[in-house]
């Protein structure tokens, strides 16, 4: 994949296992982000994006032709570094993409905004807030929110662009331990500049440098016995 006429990935082969945790690790600008949102195509929003190669989700290629993006990324979702939940109520906020798919009758609703935070491990938090605006919770809970959301119209993948990273270390906590929750029901992929959290949240590990995949394998091979010198060097902080 190109951006800008720059190679920012570069021939890589991975198969991310179902309802497991992947982690993508590696330094700055090695092309996470970018590997990520080529999972559900959204590298197709910036200009100049250049995309080869096939993604299969099951068996469709993502990529093949008359491939409808709106089920697509109802398929694979995503959720970014930075909250962003609508400037709704936090009801409305889980409810947009259930509307979106037609569900009308309020009983139904409630049950399945309710079934989402419950999910998300927000509920207790919300439940006596819930028409309430999304940006008066802090930004811990807002991004269970957006979780919580992402869930609701019930991907098969959810993917985790640093998901914890602008928040504090109990908030960080609590999008760990729900990660674990939710892997039972998804397929996880995280990217994340934290060592230690790749290390307890995931099952496998994908180490990229310079737009290219390095290793790949579980988390604790990586961590504990690592195949390649780069590998090694970055876990143990020589570079990167
Ligand atoms: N919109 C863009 N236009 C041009 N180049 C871009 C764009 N977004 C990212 N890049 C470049 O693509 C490469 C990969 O970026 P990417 O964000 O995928 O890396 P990353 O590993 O996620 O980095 P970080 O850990 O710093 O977030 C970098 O060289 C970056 O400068």
């Amino acid at each position: 994949m190109s951006l800008a006429g720059k190679k920012v990935l570069d021939n890589i082969s991975l198969n991310i296992p179902a309802n497991q945790v992947t982690a993508l690790i590696g330094p700055s600008g090695c092309g996470k982000s970018s590997l990520l949102r080529s999972f559900n195509r959204m590298n197709e929003l910036l200009d100049d994006a250049v995309t080869e190669g096939d993604v299969l989700l099951d068996e469709l290629n993502i990529y093949g032709p008359g491939v409808d993006l709106a089920e697509l990324r109802r398929r694979v979702g995503i959720v970014f570094q930075k909250p962003n939940p609508f400037p709704l109520s936090v009801y409305e906020n889980v409810a947009f993409g259930l509307r979106l798919q037609g569900v009308n009758s309020s009983r139904q609703l409630d049950e399945l905004v309710e079934e989402a935070l419950v999910k998300a491990a927000l509920w207790q938090e919300v439940k006596e807030r819930l028409f309430d605006n999304a940006l008066t919770l802090s930004g811990g809970q807002q991004q269970r929110l957006v979780i919580a959301r992402a869930i609701a119209i019930e991907p098969e993948v959810l993917l985790l662009d640093e998901p914890a990273s602008a928040l504090d270390p109990i908030s960080t906590l609590k999008i760990e331990e729900l990660i674990y929750e939710l892997k039972q029901h998804y397929t996880i992929v995280i990217v994340t500049h934290n060592m230690q959290q790749a290390a307890r949240v995931s099952d496998f590990t994908a180490f990229m440098n310079l737009g290219r995949l390095v290793e790949f394998n579980t988390t604790n091979r990586i961590f504990t016995d690592p195949s390649e010198p780069q590998t090694e060097d970055y876990i143990t902080g020589r570079f990167g």
